[in-house]
């Protein structure tokens, strides 16, 4: 019992429950009067509104929030209410005087615009009961509302699906001007619970006091029925709604109505207030009157419907609601009643007129509930849609990882793309400083606006009209997606930390470029420079009469250096200025170079082995400028060095080589050569350690390549790979994917492998040492035998061969590797436990050791600590 108490408890802890929580309010009902003013809308224009049954104060907050602000909010219940800013509350009984008085001293002579009701008797009686005291309570709460109600306002009440229930409506509908009943989303669909809008308060001088007499309406209102008696109203309406059900009529005769076979005019029947209960009670429909007779002629009077009114008791469903049709289309044509409603609003709405009842009404309202979630699925699909739609496109612009598809999607995150794509809030930030963020918005906004009217293609297109816009555009969306990109890889770096760590890598690493081995980075331990390229270059340079030192002269004088393109001096590089000072002397004394209108560069490339031969003239203007420029500083300098400016001159035409930083192409670069002297010690030393460079000279021993092969190999797509702006995401991705196929073979790396092998096997220091500290004591053996060896060779007490004897055993000795000797260890178990004195079987030193020797050794070396520690305190 007590568990499926808990269980039913649970449940009831639905989306609704949470959603208050989550937004503060203190019942879940608060969106059942939140649903309900969506629908009708009365509290944004209320200014005065009573809460009748107001406990805990969901509907007041509800009430406080959504109506204008200065409003009066009374809220009355029998239990207090916590305090609700802007709303006066008191306790106090609703069906009592004195909370009456109470609201009319809160109100002075205020109306209301508006009066709610949630009321539910506090009792947990049977299910009749409850029924019957929440109608009394709607009765009580409907007589308040009477009261305080401007004309023109609006009555919600709550009402239980019961047999009062269209007693209730009829009420209601004397009173006000529209009466309608809903069942907002938030009610659970097991609570009979409906609620009622009663709107447009007819405000009528006189109201008689039976219609808050629960008595009188909810008995009296069955007796109006044609029959006159007791019968409850529901017995009528099932005979109508379930003919073929055959009952009992067990509350025997109504009160004064002792006659079985009922008959009633048509008239009647037309002008009854509850047609159903009407064609319920009686037998009988007569057209007797000259009135009625007139009907008879009339086309909507068909045969069948004159048959129907013959015999009552024996009409199936179908033929009631023939009856049903005429009786409206008579009452449409004598003026009793206007057209028919709209059939939309007749299945939206419950409204309860004399043809609508209490089933049809449920049937009504639950089919529009279907009809809402269906259209709200719908919508949630379309959106879902969109969302993967445009995650597949930044997909396709490589701005998210596949991964992110397929994740779930809060809607909050739906009014700017996606969460996991980018973290937007932190785009929009990035993207704020260059307005970037509000473009993307109107964009956004557009699209809705397109979603939504469907219609504004075209007035895009104008707008897009002239090229200039449309380049305004297109620069626009490339600023928004660096901006996204940009906020993407913020996130990425906060959240992972490869991410990190490779950026990081990035940072103190140039690009892995592959220039071939002509030009490979100088951090890069590949030494195959030298292999190939290295020569080649030393060959011209020695041919050329040209020493690297010049290039710190361009350095010096600021030459341009582009990204990518020099080698970065390192130690050993600045170690070896020196030496390069030294050699500039010479070489500017050296020949002069053979076309000394090439710049250094040029010179090198067209001095390979492919171009002898051929007559090169290659006009550089650039080059000549600048050596003109140069002869003119120099003379502005120095007029009357005249030799020296020549000297100088012609040390220029190498070494000032001007670089447009614009200009993309990558040049040969020559610089640092003895960089590449100390590389090709290193390697003497070492040995190659990259596979590349071990492929490359397996290729030149086996004759596959020659030097030039290689040298030209070094100018390849990679080198010239112009960078200039292109943005930051497509250089990540080329950097990524666009890399050079680096020559390596098997054989290159297991050759590597195994020379890493062998050094793997090399001993480590600590055995090092052990094998030194043998070789010692050997050799001070051996130094200890021959000093007794000489002794013995200088005694003369015995013979020559006795002598040679000794010597040799000693030597024997001295030279002999000393084995420890074995000790045995005897686990005194067994047929060992107890034993006294050498086991049986046991030859040799032997230990006897037990399962406990181990712990007791520990233990007494821990007490002796432990004591030596005492004594030093
Ligand atoms: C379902 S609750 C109302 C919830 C409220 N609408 C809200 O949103 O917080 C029903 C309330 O009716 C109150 N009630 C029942 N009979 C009453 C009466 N005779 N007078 C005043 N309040 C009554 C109960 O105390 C209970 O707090």
């Amino acid at each position: 019992m007590g568990k499926a108490q808990k269980k039913t408890g649970k449940g009831r802890l639905d989306k609704y429950y949470k959603l208050a929580k989550e937004q503060g309010y203190r019942a879940r009902s608060a969106f059942k009067l939140i649903q309900l003013n969506k629908k009708y809308s009365f509290l944004e224009s209320a200014r005065c509104c009573i809460d009748l049954c107001a406990a805990p104060g969901g509907w007041l907050q509800v009430a406080s929030k959504y109506m204008p602000v200065n409003s009066v909010i009374v809220g009355v219940d029998l239990v207090p209410i916590k305090p609700i800013p802007r709303v006066v509350t008191f306790a106090s009984d609703i069906t009592t005087p004195q909370c009456r008085n109470l609201i009319r001293a809160e109100l002075k002579d205020w109306k209301a615009d508006v009066v709610l009701h949630d009321g539910a008797p506090n009792v947990g009686s049977a299910w009749v009961q409850d029924a019957y005291g929440q109608s009394e309570l709607v009765l009580m709460s409907m007589k308040l509302a009477v009261e305080f109600l401007l004309k023109g306002g609006t009555f919600v009440t709550k009402v239980f699906r019961s047999a009062d229930y269209n007693n209730l409506i009829w009420v209601f509908n004397q009173l006000f001007g529209k009466v309608e009943a809903t069942k907002p989303p938030s009610s659970r669909n097991v609570s009979a619970e409906i609620f009622v809008v009663c709107r447009d308060f007819l405000a009528p001088k006189h109201i008689d006091p039976k219609f808050f007499d629960p008595k009188h309406v909810f008995k009296d209102l069955s007796a109006m029925a044609p029959g006159e008696g007791g019968v409850s109203s529901k017995n009528y309406h099932e005979s109508v709604f379930q003919p073929e059900k055959k009952r009992r009529k067990r509350d025997g005769y109504d009160e004064g109505d002792y006659i079985l076979f009922k008959k009633a005019g048509a008239a009647e029947f037309i002008r009854c207030q509850d047609a159903v209960v009407f064609l319920g009670s009686i037998n009988k429909i007569t057209f007797d009157t000259e009135e009625e007779k007139e009907w008879l002629k009339l086309d909507i009077t068909t045969s069948d419907v004159v048959a129907n009114c013959e015999d009552l008791k024996v009409l199936g469903k179908g033929d009631f609601k023939a009856l049903m049709r005429w009786r409206t289309a008579l009452r449409e044509e004598i003026g009793l009643e206007v057209k028919t409603k709209h059939a939309e609003e007749l299945t939206e709405v419950v409204e309860v007129t004399e043809e609508v009842d209490e089933e049809t009404a449920i049937q009504n309202e639950l089919e529009r509930l279907n009809a809402e979630a269906a259209a709200r699925a719908k919508r949630d699909r379309r959106r879902a849609n969109e969302v993967k739609t445009r995650t597949i496109q930044r997909m396709q612009l490589q701005m998210t990882a596949p991964l992110d598809i397929g994740l779930e999607q809060s809607d909050a995150s739906l009014a700017f793309g996606q969460d996991d794509i980018f973290d937007l809030d932190g785009a929009t930030k990035a993207m704020n400083s260059r307005g970037g963020a509000k473009r993307l918005e109107e964009e956004d906004d557009a699209e809705d606006d397109d979603e939504d009217e469907g219609g504004s293609d075209a007035e895009n297109e104008d707008v897009l009209d002239s090229e200039e816009e449309r380049e305004r555009k297109v620069e626009g969306l490339q600023a928004d997606l660096d901006g996204l990109y940009d906020a993407y890889r913020d996130r990425l770096r906060e959240r992972d930390a490869k991410f990190k760590v490779k950026e990081a890598r990035k940072n103190n690493k140039a690009r892995e470029d592959w220039y071939g081995i002509a030009k490979k980075d100088s951090d890069d331990e590949d030494e195959s420079e030298e292999e190939g390229g290295w020569d080649k270059m030393e060959e011209t340079k020695e041919r050329l009469g040209e020493d690297s030192s010049s290039d710190e002269s361009d350095n010096d004088e600021g030459a341009p250096v582009r990204a990518g393109q020099k080698r970065p001096m390192d130690s050993n590089a600045r170690g070896s200025q020196q030496i390069r000072k030294k050699a500039r002397t010479s070489a500017a004394s050296a020949a002069p170079p053979s076309n000394p209108q090439l710049n250094r560069a040029a010179q090198v490339w067209f001095s390979q082995d492919c171009f002898a031969g051929l007559d090169i003239d290659i006009e550089d203007d650039e080059a000549e400028e600048d050596v003109q420029m140069d002869e003119d500083e120099d003379e502005d300098e120095d007029d009357g060095a005249q030799d020296q400016a020549q000297t100088s001159d012609d040390e220029d035409d190498f070494e000032v080589v001007p670089q447009d930083p614009d200009d993309s192409a990558y040049m040969w670069d020559v610089e640092n050569e003895n960089e590449d002297e100390l590389k090709e010690a290193k390697i003497r030393k070492h040995g190659l350690v990259t596979p590349e460079a071990v492929t490359i000279a397996q290729k030149l021993v086996n004759r596959e390549k020659t030097r030039t092969e290689l040298i030209n190999d070094g100018f390849n797509r990679y080198s010239l790979n112009a960078k200039d702006g292109l943005p930051p995401w497509f250089l990540d991705d080329e950097d990524k994917h666009y890399k050079p196929n680096i020559p390596v073979t098997k054989e290159a790396v297991d050759a590597l492998r195994a020379k890493m092998r062998a050094l793997d096997a090399r001993p480590i220091k600590k055995v090092a040492e052990a094998k030194a500290r043998k070789k010692m004591r050997a050799a001070q053996r051996l130094e200890k035998a021959m000093k007794k060896a000489e002794g013995v060779n200088e005694t003369t007490d015995i013979t020559e061969r006795e002598k040679a004897k000794q010597i040799e055993k000693l030597m024997q000795k001295g030279m002999a590797n000393k084995q420890k000797k074995e000790v045995k260890l005897v686990v005194a178990k067994g047929a060992h436990k107890g034993v006294k004195g050498r086991p049986k079987g046991v030859k040799g030193r032997y230990v006897m050791v037990d399962s406990r020797m181990k712990k007791e050794l520990r233990a007494r070396k821990r007490k002796e600590r432990a004591t030596k520690k005492r004594k030093r305190t």
